[in-house]
């Protein structure tokens, strides 16, 4: 259980090889991404019901639930689970609300005004998980952004469940989805939820973007219709990781019950330790091993434990040298000297401070969104916000004191680029103004 490598020890091939995910390593993935698309496309609803007996084992009448299926579902709930969906629902809608900034106008010269303005991204599609575990804190995190962004067309896929026709979805996305005021929901999941938003069919919404968190199957498809169509996609958002970074003032009940939270997403799933010394390493696998053994979904955890590891620093510095390498979707520093490394992080998804600040505060109810950069993508991706739903238009408005301010420079510069046209455009403004 969790090998353990000793940093200093590795060289750059080593470093290269214990970052990477290997995820798709042969290709079978996108293989079969690529046939489910193009069943999709050819096919359209036909290919989804087939889809759904295939992988999901359901039979579907149609491809979705309508307002009033989802109002008998949501029902069903209980009332302690609707008070947790509240207060997440809440604090995910006050941090979201907060990301929500006009800019100010910037007069660069006197008379030439420039700004940029919000405007929502129209037609959104948001996947939720519900393979191994129907997620429906990915529809909060999802949908409630999209609303504060004011985005007007919300599809909501998420797979089929097994069971009567009040169980195709279970009542904690029906509630959700009411809370959202979404009135579809279409059970359709994996890569045929993707190709269906991306190419649209006679049931589904053609989209702009899709957004939202799955497993392989789910993220190759993504990442293959954002460079195939028109549609945008929030980020490569797949199986679920975490690093800790642990020293002496560490808890190891804790960071083994840390990584044990997202080692049971799924098999692919990964949760590194690093620590200062190899005691820490060694009391953890204890932890480990102790509360693995009673937890319902061991044989998942089990796997994405077997496929993570150890790593053993010198000091918390050269810890964030190597999380900053691997680039986790979650990063947890439990250390009660967190502040000495915070200002060393450049690459991770979300971070948690401190020994009493788990990740599943995030993942539910803290406020901050847990739709996040996967496979070292938070090199470059941010995770989901309100952003995610917005373009950001620019404008300007020129004065005729700007055109006299400006006009020189402009013709100067397409002059030098050779572009007449653009020169003219410039100049016969500013000859009309001497006119005037
Ligand atoms: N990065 C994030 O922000 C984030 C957030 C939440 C969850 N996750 C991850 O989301 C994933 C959820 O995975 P899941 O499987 O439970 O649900 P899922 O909804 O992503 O996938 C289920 C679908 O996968 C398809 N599928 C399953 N087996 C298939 C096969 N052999 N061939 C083709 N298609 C197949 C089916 O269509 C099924 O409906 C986990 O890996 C979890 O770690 C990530
Ligand atoms: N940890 C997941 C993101 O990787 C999000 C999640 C949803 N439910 C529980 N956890
Ligand atoms: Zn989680």
């Amino acid at each position: 259980m969790l090998k353990t490598h000793i940093y200093p020890e590795l060289n750059q091939a080593q470093i290269r090889e214990l970052i990477s995910r290997n995820i798709d390593a042969d290709n079978s993935i996108e293989d079969r991404v690529l046939s489910i698309i193009s069943e999709v496309r050819q096919n359209g609803d036909i290919a989804l019901l087939s889809l759904a007996e295939k992988f999901d084992g359901v039979v579907l009448k149609k491809t979705f639930l309508d307002k009033g299926e989802i109002k008998n579902i949501a029902n069903a709930i209980g009332e302690t689970q609707k008070q947790a969906i509240d207060t997440a629902y809440q604090n995910i809608k006050k941090f979201h609300e907060s990301q929500l900034i006009t800019e100010a106008k910037v007069e660069t010269m006197p008379g030439v005004n420039c700004w940029r303005e919000t405007r929502a991204i129209e037609k959104v599609g948001l996947y939720i998980p519900g393979g191994t575990a129907v997620l429906p804190s990915t529809f909060l995190m999802l949908g409630i952004p999209a609303k504060i962004a004011g985005c007007k067309e919300l599809i909501v896929c998420s797979p089929p469940q097994r069971g009567k026709d009040s169980e195709l979805v279970n009542s904690y996305i029906a509630y959700v989805a009411q809370l959202l005021e979404i009135e579809r929901i279409y059970l359709v999941g994996g890569a045929q939820a993707v190709a269906a938003m991306a190419y649209g069919t006679d049931s589904i919404p053609k989209v702009d973007k899709i957004f939202g968190p799955g497993n392989q199957y789910v993220t190759k498809a993504k990442t293959i219709i954002q460079s195939s169509t028109q549609t945008a996609i929030d980020m490569p958002a797949g199986p679920s990781e975490v690093l800790v970074i642990a020293d002496q003032t560490s808890n190891p009940v804790f960071v083994a019950a840390d990584l044990l939270a997202q080692a049971e997403h799924g098999v692919d799933s990964q949760a590194i330790l690093v620590a200062t010394s190899q005691e820490i390493i060694q009391q953890t696998i204890a932890e480990l091993e102790k509360q693995l053994a009673v937890l319902p979904r061991k044989e998942i955890a089990a796997k994405a434990i077997d496929n993570s590891y150890a790593v053993l620093v010198s000091d918390l510095h050269e810890g964030m040298t190597f999380s900053n390498e691997y680039a986790p979707e979650h990063l947890i520093l439990a250390t009660d000297n967190w502040q000495l490394i915070t200002a060393e992080i450049s690459n991770a998804g979300s971070v948690f401070l401190g020994n009493l600040t788990p990740e599943s505060a995030g993942d539910y109810a803290s406020g901050t969104n847990h739709t996040l950069p996967t496979s070292a993508y938070a090199r470059s991706y941010s995770g989901v916000s309100v952003d995610s739903f917005v373009k950001k238009v620019t404008f300007q408005h020129l004065s005729p004191e700007g055109v006299k301010n400006l006009g020189n420079t402009v013709e100067v510069l397409a002059e030098l680029e050779g572009l007449q046209a653009h020169k003219n455009a410039i100049s016969v403004r500013l000859q009309s103004l001497i006119v005037d």
